[in-house]
């Protein structure tokens, strides 16, 4: 892990906003820096170092620099100003299209995009098999590429790609996505591929991919580097960053670079810096603090902007919010960042402006992506409220133990009722509510869903076999 594969050093990428092709010409054609031409600075002073076999994953919002430096690096656009060495061969997959040509047959483009990246034929042919067979496009390779789907052009670019062995491989997430399927096997190959010492820089929005898959992660905004840690803290940083109204947004920005200095360098102390940083977003309580004892807070800016409040058939869901759970029961502090393996209440108030009868009350957890996760309702002849006046508020609430794990979900609320001997809504919010989860530092479990697993291992005595049906026989 030692061996460093890629080092960039104060790399800087500034744009000059030409006002017409005529200054383009004169600066691109004669080196003359047309009078008066705005600048703009897409990379500012970028420096860092990947090692074997590490994964890192570039994020940042929209227009933040993460293509203009991941193409610096792939050595297809210059800096401005500093270095980039890359060690090895690289394989980038920035841009569908690129490195195929459209008149030839998919056979024909895994030989052309391979030769670029450096395979001779006699490698290529080698590999032919496995990155048809990675494709899954096998009854359209003869087939010239113009009459491809994009999607199945993805499939192919991510095929020779990956099936390479490259040294370095820079993805764009957005190009490795096709149906569910491929995405997983997508995955899949990148893992392997790491396990195997490739490098490889990864640009995603999505937390899963960046917590499942890298190391690292690089948070770059307006073409700065605010972050450089373990891939939880800084997307933890980084979305709440993403919920913020601008002003709060500038001065969370500030407070990041602020707070740290040498927190973008390679210092010392980078990770009790980091620490401090994580929990103390702008407007947030400062109350907790990792380790031993992590503390839920509200975000008053983690507000969803996906929420929809459906029309009311007699009656109104008023003042959603998560509340901490105390050990006897009592409701305790409105909270927003969640603390993994502890009670919450999903809470509301619902106005009743008709009579209703045979009431009922649910909540739904989604992630991001619209999956639901899980939820709870009074659904069961017996939970039901039989009669409601016109007028009469109820609170309802719903228990859960929070088993999630780190991302963003979003909380879905509804009531429904007999209306003309039929069950219907009668009020309804999408993600009326979301909410991040924090886990402990030492927490070593993967994914969305805390499962509570236990992990361990029995030596055996030699040439004592494993009975697979004995239970307990070896739990790892
Ligand atoms: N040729 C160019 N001339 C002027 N400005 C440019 C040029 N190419 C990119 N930019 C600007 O540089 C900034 C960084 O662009 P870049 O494509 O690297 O962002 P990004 O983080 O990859 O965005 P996205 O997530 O939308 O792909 C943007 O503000 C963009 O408008």
């Amino acid at each position: 892990m030692s061996e460093v594969r890629i080092a960039v050093e104060g790399v800087s990428k500034q744009y000059f906003l030409y006002r017409s092709p005529g200054e383009r010409l004169l600066h691109i054609g004669l080196n003359i820096v047309p009078r008066g031409i705005e600048r703009f600075n897409a990379l500012s002073d970028i420096s860092f170092n990947v090692r074997r076999g590490e994964c890192v994953g570039i994020i940042g919002r929209n227009g933040s620099g993460k293509s203009t430096l991941l193409y610096i690096i792939a050595n297809t656009l210059s800096p401005s100003r500093g270095t980039v060495r890359v060690n090895g061969r690289i394989a980038a997959l920035l841009e569908l299209g690129s490195g195929f040509n459209p008149e030839f047959n998919g056979r024909e483009n895994i030989f052309f995009y391979a030769s670029m990246l450096g395979l001779n034929r006699a490698e290529i042919s080698e590999r032919l098999e496995e990155i048809i067979d990675f494709s899954g496009i096998r009854d359209f390779i003869d087939r010239p590429l113009k009459t491809y789907s994009s999607g199945m052009a993805m499939r192919l670019a991510f095929a020779v790609t990956s099936c390479i062995d490259p040294e370095v491989l820079i993805v764009d997430e957005a190009l490795s996505v096709g149906d569910e399927a491929f995405q997983r096997k997508c995955m899949m190959r990148l893992t392997r591929l790491k396990e195997n010492g490739t490098t490889i820089l990864f640009v995603s929005h999505s937390a899963r991919s960046v917590t499942e898959l890298c190391d690292r992660a690089i948070w770059l905004d307006r073409g700065e580097m605010l972050m450089d840690g373990p891939p939880d803290e800084v997307m933890v940083a980084y979305q709440r960053f993403s919920h913020l109204d601008s002003e709060r947004a500038a001065a969370y920005r500030q407070q990041v670079k602020e707070r740290d200095p040498e927190f973008l360098s390679q210092g010392e102390n980078r990770k009790a810096n980091k620490e401090k940083l994580l929990l103390t977003a702008a407007g947030q309580d400062e109350a907790a603090e990792l380790g031993s004892g992590i503390t839920a807070s509200f975000d008053p800016n983690m507000v969803p902007e996906s929420i929809v409040i459906h029309e009311s058939h007699g009656a109104l869901i008023e003042q959603p919010r998560i509340c901490e759970v105390a050990a006897d029961g009592s409701l305790g502090a409105v909270v927003n960042t969640l603390v993994r393996g502890r009670d919450y209440a999903i809470c509301y108030i619902v106005r009743f402006t008709e009579d209703a009868q045979d009431v009922a009350f649910s909540a739904n957890i989604q992630t991001v992506n619209g999956t639901m996760l899980g939820g709870g309702s009074l659904l069961k002849e017996g939970q039901r409220l039989v009669a409601v006046r016109a007028g009469e508020e109820v609170a309802a609430q719903h228990v859960f133990s929070c088993r999630l794990l780190r991302e963003s979900f979003f909380v879905s609320v509804g009531c429904s009722g007999l209306r003309h001997g039929e069950r219907m809504p009668l009020h309804r919010i999408t993600d009326a509510l979301m909410f991040t989860v924090l886990t402990e530092r030492d927490y070593n479990g993967n994914g969305l869903v805390d499962f509570a697993f236990r992990s361990g291992y029995t030596i055996l005595p030699a040439g004592e076999h494993l009975n697979p049906s004995a239970p307990n026989s070896a739990e790892k």
